[in-house]
């Protein structure tokens, strides 16, 4: 069955791969004949091309003549012939698949191809990179081919002003990393002005490093928060009293899932120190919760592991990137707790006004696509979510480095001995060495065992971003040593200096594994690229976060069965189990990502439909019609609770209906004898009809329109808010409540679309208390004129 599908994919892989051949032929014979061309002749053929393209999109000789202009203006410019295989994978991503090219392809230039061909289509194209670092480089290195094909380029960057990224935005092509672009989504939908908006609409993205970004990034949702002051003596507090607990005794930890729980020893302590009789009664909640994330911030959180402390503030370090998350906190109170736990101010805490998951976020483009050097694994999910294929791109000469097989250690003393030996050797004839290390903690460890030795080297970590491009750039010079975290396994270009390829090239040595095979296959690609020679190894110990986290139990076993040797054992039995433990995790991975993926799809119709209305309001659409239709629906609904059909006049309450309604009770002791609540009701609304009018009559429309979209606008945004608030307590309380035979992602849609439904009659609800509320102008009266 598996040969029959795998076989399946191969079949589809070839023919692809030939279809492609035959157009890479066509493009080629077109390219040639431009080669003589003036530039001004190839300048007017791309003018000439972007009309073309946005008429005639299905035409491939379009398509042709764009890849050989574009091939020939990457020739003049940056001096570099595209390959064949650039050429396929360029074409791939036109075709809605993902291009899988080896690292160190050139995936960067091949970009253009396909960026090329969408920015003739006239809507903008986003070019999303996975940190800022690559944004600026690729878009330094790409404009001037772009601005000779008469291609306008921009930069997005975080933090750069609401014009500056306009016009970025204007631009034809728009580089950046994707969380800003997914946070201008979200702040354009907190617009009060259409001005205020940078975002055109979302038409073609094209996402280098995709499994990084769609993969990797997936877990954590972009979230806008707002500010309320944290209260900070009950996290300090809670942080010292937390430092006084101990392991086993009064709390439990699962590393495995990161999650601590109290002992019944620690709650009876924490209700002696804090005097309190039962801490999970629900008074005791906000005790509870700090106390439990200072816990967390205690046991599960590490200091230049998950975190650094840099100028008294607390930034997250991205486990698979290394590289600090910018704008972004830990949130629900954890973020407080670790600055308690370090003993600087605290940052105020996070409401959140506006949240997505990146998945949703690029499933509102048009057109999506990407590339990288890694994302066979996860085939079937970006299948799944995004309809994407994948295209995997032979190399254009076959890869030469050499992977070597891991090494497995006892210790991690024995470890560092036996990579430091290494390390020793081939800086003695001059090759170039990386170590790839998983956190600024253990790229420090290392630093430190080199400097014992006397050996000079680089560290490339969070802590010193600012130096990374000269780190890098120096990283494949003769006799380099670079230590460097995650953040120089992808998209980081190391160039061989002189005379190294003769060496063997760079040398990789990966100093533990990392939860992801991806993240270790970047790491080895920053070695043997292009065809250069190159080589990679893994150093494993028994004492590794990885396995002390993952794999204790079975980590127990191996000690006693495998013969161990203090300079290292190659021994495949546990290179299957190393990867059976990171498959095992990828999976879990996998699991978090689906979960917060399926949880997001149900707000996101929410979303979308709100943004919608909001963005009517805010472009200036009828605010008068918008305020009757809520004030109807509400007078509609109260009817059918205070004055229902069933019931006769006769037995309508006036003094409730009056207090109700806010109205006043001759309204509802009218001289004419009403019939139903139906006709209460239609007096009610001409009432309001009334009161509408005279507001935005004319002489004084245009103010009050700009009143009212801005209370309307207040309205909206409090409730939307409130809403998140309620989703996210529903998504903990899913976590934790047993919905007995029911699905807990059926519950969750179900309370969410109620929970939607709530906020709904709360809009309609204050919509019709602000207009009772408000003041006629001089002069007129209604007989229901508020009391
Ligand atoms: N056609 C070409 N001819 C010569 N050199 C090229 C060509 N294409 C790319 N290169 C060079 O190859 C190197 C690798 O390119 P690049 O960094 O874009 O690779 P990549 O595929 O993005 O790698 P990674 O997967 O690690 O991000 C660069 O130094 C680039 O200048």
């Amino acid at each position: 069955m598996l040969s029959r599908l795998t076989k399946r994919i191969f079949d589809r892989q070839s023919a692809e791969l030939r279809k492609l051949r035959r157009i890479v032929h066509q493009i080629n014979c077109r390219y040639h004949e431009l080669s003589s061309s003036s530039d001004e002749q190839l300048q007017s053929l791309s003018r000439q091309l972007r009309s073309q393209a946005g008429e005639d999109r299905s035409s491939p000789h379009v398509k042709f003549e764009v890849f050989a202009l574009a091939k020939e203006a990457v020739r003049r410019i940056s001096g570099k012939t595209l390959h064949d295989v650039q050429l396929m994978g360029g074409w791939a991503m036109t075709e809605r698949n993902i291009a899988e090219m080896a690292t160190g392809e050139g995936k960067t230039v091949t970009s253009i191809l396909p960026i090329y061909w969408f920015a003739l289509q006239g809507h903008g194209v986003h070019l999303i990179t996975a940190n800022e670092y690559l944004a600026a480089r690729d878009y330094a290195e790409m404009k001037p081919i772009f601005e000779f094909l008469g291609i306008r380029v921009g930069l997005n960057l975080a933090g750069s002003s609401v014009k500056a990224k306009q016009e970025a935005y204007q631009k034809d092509v728009t580089y950046g990393v994707c969380s800003e672009f997914g946070f201008d989504y979200l702040r354009d939908h907190l617009a009060r002005k259409p001005e205020e908006r940078v975002q055109r609409s979302l038409a073609y993205a094209l996402i280098d490093e995709i499994d990084s970004i769609l993969i990797d990034e997936a877990r954590t949702p972009l979230i806008i928060a707002g500010k309320t002051k944290a209260s900070p003596d009950l996290y300090y507090v809670c942080a010292r009293f937390v430092e006084r607990l101990q392991e086993n005794r009064d709390y439990e930890v699962d590393r495995e899932l990161n999650q601590v729980t109290f002992t019944d020893r620690g709650i009876q302590t924490i209700e002696t120190v804090f005097m309190i009789d039962n801490l999970y009664h629900l008074e005791n909640t906000n005790v509870y919760h700090y106390l439990l994330q200072s816990l967390r911030a205690k046991a599960l959180m590490k200091r230049d592991v998950d975190y650094i402390v840099k100028d008294e503030k607390v930034a997250i370090i991205d486990a698979f990137t290394g590289r600090i998350l910018q704008g972004r906190q830990y949130n629900d109170g954890l973020q407080q707790a670790i600055e308690a736990k370090e003993d600087v101010p605290l940052s105020p805490e996070n409401v959140t006004h506006a949240v997505i998951t990146i998945q949703k976020y690029f499933s509102l483009y048009t057109y999506l696509t990407g590339m990288t050097g890694t994302i066979r694994s996860e085939a079937e999910e970006i299948q799944n979510l995004f309809g994407l294929d994948i295209v995997a791109i032979p190399t254009h000469k076959p890869i030469q480095r050499s992977d070597e097989e891991d090494v497995f250690f006892m210790t991690r003393q024995e470890k560092y001995s036996e990579i430091m030996r290494e390390v020793k050797k081939r800086h003695a004839i001059g090759q170039p060495v990386l170590i790839g290390t998983t956190s600024i903690e253990q790229s420090e460890e290392v630093a430190s065992h080199l400097q014992a030795l006397g050996l000079p080297y680089q560290l490339l970590n969070a802590k010193e971003e600012e130096k990374e491009a000269s780190i890098i750039s120096a990283a494949g010079l003769k006799g380099a040593i670079t230590i460097a975290t995650n953040m120089a396994g992808r998209g980081t270009d190391i160039v061989l200096g002189p005379g190294v390829a003769e060496l063997g090239g760079l040398h990789v040595i990966g100093t533990e594994r990392h939860e992801s095979r991806r993240i270790d296959n970047q790491l080895r690609g920053r070695s043997g690229r292009q065809g250069d020679p190159g080589s990679s190894c893994f150093y494993i110990s028994m004492e590794d976060e990885l396995i002390e986290r993952f794999a204790s139990e079975e980590a127990r076993q191996w000690r006693s069965t495998i013969q161990w040797r203090k300079i290292g054992t190659r021994e495949p039995a546990l290179m299957r189990w190393i990867e059976r433990v990171q498959k095992r995790i990828e999976q879990q991975n996998h699991e978090i990502r689906t979960f917060v993926y399926v949880l997001d799809s149900i707000v996101h119709d929410q979303r979308v439909s709100f943004y919608e209305h909001r963005k009517e309001v805010v472009d200036g659409q009828d605010i008068q019609y918008f305020l009757r239709g809520h004030l109807v629906r509400y007078v509609q609904q109260w009817m059918e609770t205070h004055a229902p059909r069933e019931q006769s006049p006769d037995e309508w309450d006036i003094s409730v209906l009056s207090r109700e309604s806010g109205l006043r009770p001759n309204l509802f002791a009218s001289d004419k004898k009403l019939a139903n609540g139906l006709e209460l009701a239609q007096i009610i609304t001409s009432y309001f009809d009334a009161k509408l009018e005279d507001l935005f009559s004319l002489e004084n429309r245009s103010q009050c329109c700009k009143k009212w979209r801005s209370v309307y606008l207040q309205i909206l945004d409090k409730a939307w808010m409130r809403h998140l608030e309620q989703l996210e307590l529903l998504k903990l309380g899913i976590q934790f409540r047993k919905y007995g035979k029911q699905d807990p992602v059926q519950a969750y849609k179900e309370d969410a679309w109620k929970l939607y439904g709530q906020m709904e009659e709360t809009v309609r609800k204050k919509v019709y208390d602000a207009v009772l509320k408000e003041r006629l102008h001089k002069g007129r009266q209604f007989s229901g004129k508020v009391g």
